[in-house]
């Protein structure tokens, strides 16, 4: 049986009839009679590439894995490096902007302020609840760097699930989509005709609150088996709901937990390279973060861990740590602060405000620049030039996304760093030659972390998502560099690999979850590694 959803209006509104299709004949005749698959995967890649312009191929693409998901994720698998930065970073980003204008079908689940108190009916209209496993939901207040979109945000959360399925073969039908509309304080949108959202300013956080724990009860109560992973939430939200939900229900924020597990990975390769040029011990690194919001913070408290697995105290691992906001310095004697800065505020320094960075790098003599600002050229060539005086492979990651919110663009970066720089950002850039050598930049995304910590949690059916499964997922991505990898300097593996990847991860993160006594498939711990690698490989659906 097939199930099948068509739209229909309803008093000038669109709703999804769900029904329940026979299997269809194989009627003779009804297709071309020299369709082949193969030949068919070909043509299917020709249209993608006729059209010009990314957010063309981004709506030939969803159309795709609407009409043919198999050939859709068969030609995703096959070409990740090409399709990844059309379903998701950068594009992803202009799909967002643009959602309420290029949105052609439903593909997920909207649920406003106005539903609050029926909550738990609109989850049930979902139709395939026994297999839902994973749920991205966002609430579209912070996308990318792009600021609040509203319900413009659902692309993020269809985007992120494709890659669960591509990355870590999750089936497409256990995946729920979700975009949470408590309206937006974007104007254009609020005045824009086409608009698909509420038309209202969003809603108090006193009131967002009862709506989250309305949402969460619900969602535990019609998919039993479902883990959350909250997207894209503007920071407030971010660490406020991680914070209430966290003990009570299977869940994750990739923005801060995912994002911080990628970039300590992608660290920690990284700092090996560069002690090894300096001669310097990996426990005397210092970061300085270029942005103090949720990724920003996120990714500084997990960093800590790196210090740590040095011998270091967690006092000494926070004081390698340094944050810069739009204000400068983060430091006490600088006045009242919003609650997540507060842990890494500098209780060392008291003198003015420093603002600029420049100056920052050379009275800090950091050995690493981590930016997580949604500012485009913040790391300029006298920045980069102060940390390569500093250090003689200096450690830049310029993670905002999407492209056009770079910090830094690679060839930027090689060119006045002389080639030395150790380089991860958070969208896709080109490799570049210099002096002969080819050079390639990391991509320190979560994309790397998500799929794979998704699926040891599924798998392992974790009824909390840990610290020690996060970092567990960070571990194994480090340590999943082959030979070849390392000795181009790559930080992070070649995204081809991704499902190997993510099995490595997912083993890693069932291991975790068992230790720390949050697993609830028992018959897992009897398992050698080698047989539950395999087993989480059997796992994976494949198109
Ligand atoms: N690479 C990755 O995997 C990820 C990247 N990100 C990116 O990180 C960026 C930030 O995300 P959030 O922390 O959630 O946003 P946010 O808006 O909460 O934080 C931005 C931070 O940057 C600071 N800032 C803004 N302008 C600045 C300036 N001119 N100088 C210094 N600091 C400045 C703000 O004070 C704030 O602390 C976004 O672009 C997002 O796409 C987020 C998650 C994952
Ligand atoms: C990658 C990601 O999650 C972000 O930029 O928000
Ligand atoms: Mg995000």
């Amino acid at each position: 049986m097939t199930i099948v959803l068509t739209p229909v209006w309803s008093n000038g509104v669109q709703k999804l009839k769900v029904t329940s299709a026979p299997p269809a004949k194989l009627a003779h005749g009804l297709t071309p009679p020299m369709l082949d698959d193969a030949v068919h995967a070909q043509r299917c890649l020709a249209q993608l590439r006729s059209k010009d312009k990314n957010i063309e191929k981004y709506i030939y693409l969803s159309q795709l894995k609407d009409a043919d998901p198999n050939m859709f994720y068969r030609l995703c698998l096959t070409n990740m490096a090409e399709f990844t930065p059309l379903i998701y970073t950068p594009t992803v980003g202009d799909a967002c902007i643009q959602y309420s204008h290029i949105y052609r079908r439903p593909e997920g689940l909207f649920i406003s302020i106005k539903d609050k108190g029926r909550i738990g009916q609109i989850l049930r209209n979902w139709p395939r609840k026994n297999e839902a496993r994973i749920s991205v939901v966002t609430d579209g207040s912070r996308i990318l760097g792009l600021g609040d979109l509203g319900v413009n945000g659902m692309p993020i959360s269809i985007g992120k699930l494709s890659l669960y399925v591509a990355g870590a073969g999750i089936r497409p039908e256990s995946t729920i989509p979700i975009c949470l509309d408590l309206g937006t304080d974007t104007q254009r949108y609020l005045d824009d005709p086409l608009y698909l959202g509420l038309r209202q300013k969003r809603v108090p956080m006193a009131v967002m609150d009862e709506f989250m724990d309305e949402f969460m009860g619900e969602m535990a109560k019609a998919f039993p088996k479902l883990l959350i992973q909250f997207e894209d939430f503007a920071t407030d939200k971010a660490f406020a709901y991680l914070d209430r939900f966290r003990d009570r229900y299977p869940l994750f924020n990739d923005d801060i937990q995912g994002t911080g597990a990628v970039v300590l990975s992608g660290f920690i390769n990284a700092a090996k390279l560069s002690s090894a040029a300096s001669g310097r011990p990996l426990s005397d690194h210092r970061i300085l973060f270029l942005g103090a919001g949720s990724a920003g913070v996120g990714v500084a408290m997990q960093l800590q861990s790196f210090f740590m697995l040095q011998g270091l105290s967690k006092e000494e691992a926070r004081s390698r740590i340094y944050l810069v906001d739009s204000q400068g310095l983060v430091f006490d004697g600088r006045g009242p602060m919003a609650e997540h800065k507060k842990y890494f505020s500098r209780k060392d320094y008291n003198g003015p405000a420093l603002t600029n960075l420049t100056e920052i790098i050379k009275f800090i003599k950091p050995t690493a620049l981590m930016g997580l600002s949604t500012t485009k050229g913040a790391f300029n060539q006298s920045v980069i030039e102060a940390m390569s005086a500093l250090n003689p492979r200096p450690i830049i990651f310029p993670l905002s996304n999407p492209v056009r919110l770079s910090e830094c663009e690679f060839h930027e970066a090689v060119e006045w760093s002389k080639g030395n720089v150790l380089f991860a950002s958070g969208s896709p850039f080109p490799e570049q030659d210099y002096n002969g050598r080819t050079l390639y930049p990391g991509q320190g995304n979560n994309m790397y972390i998500f799929p794979g910590l998704g699926l040891g949690a599924i798998l392992s059916r974790a009824s909390a998502v840990t610290d020690s499964m996060v970092e567990a997922s960070s571990l194994g991505l480090a340590e999943s560099l082959t030979p070849d990898e390392r000795a181009d300097d790559l930080l992070y593996p070649r995204i081809e690999r991704i499902r190997e990847i993510s099995a490595d991860i997912a083993l890693a993160v069932i291991r975790a979850a068992q230790k720390a006594g949050v697993d609830r498939s028992a018959d897992l711990r009897r398992k050698s590694d080698a047989e539950l690698l395999a087993f989480v490989k059997e796992r994976m659906w494949n198109p």
